[in-house]
């Protein structure tokens, strides 16, 4: 089956691939740059979901592929602090796109009043840890878990929702 992934980030590609072979679902992946269409670092769940139901579906109209993940990081503010979000679509043709969240942890307040200021997570995170690409890589998340939870094997359980909830349709 060729499947699109909407990003070119190491950390969503691997994941992706980590969930279908998990399944066991044969396939080829091609990640595709897609735009997201919503802002660089989305504020809030209905943005970040925006963004990962765009990205599926723009690959599903680019590419010659049966079906595509979109994988959108964001955060919201809430009453405990601003919170790292994650969200992840797979859309398919002739189907309703299926859209779960995952994993979500309070950022420090060193972070957030940055984030509050305009500035994106992925160049603070840098800022912070005095390293390149961490997006790519552990992510916010598996810094502040101390790398018990990367950003692969949070991106990882998103796709096993979403690939699970298709085959669970597909079956009943
Ligand atoms: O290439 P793409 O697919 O766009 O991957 P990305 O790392 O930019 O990820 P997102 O666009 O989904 O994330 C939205 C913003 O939040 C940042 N971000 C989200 N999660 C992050 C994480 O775990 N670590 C570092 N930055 C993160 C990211 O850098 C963006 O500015
Ligand atoms: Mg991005």
């Amino acid at each position: 089956m060729n499947i699109a992934i909407g990003s070119k980030n190491k950390a969503k590609i691997n994941a992706a691939k980590l969930a279908l072979d998990s399944a066991e679902l044969i396939h080829t992946l091609f990640p595709i740059d897609a735009p997201s269409s919503v802002s660089d670092m989305p504020f809030s769940d209905e943005e970040t979901m925006r963004g990962a139901v765009n990205r599926a579906e723009y690959c599903l109209l680019q590419a010659d592929v049966e079906m595509a993940f979109g994988l959108e990081g964001g955060v919201t503010e809430t009453p405990y602090g601003l919170y790292l979000i994650n969200y992840g679509a797979l859309a398919e043709k002739g189907k309703e796109t299926i859209l779960s969240g995952g994993a979500r942890i309070k950022l420090p307040e060193i972070i957030a009043s940055k984030l509050r200021n305009g500035q994106v997570l992925g160049n603070v995170m840098e800022e912070y840890c005095k390293r390149e690409n961490i997006r790519s890589k552990e992510g916010a998340i598996g810094i502040f878990t101390n790398g018990l939870i990367d950003r692969t094997e949070m991106f990882t359980h998103i796709c096993k929702l979403l690939i699970g909830q298709r085959q669970y349709s597909q079956d009943n």
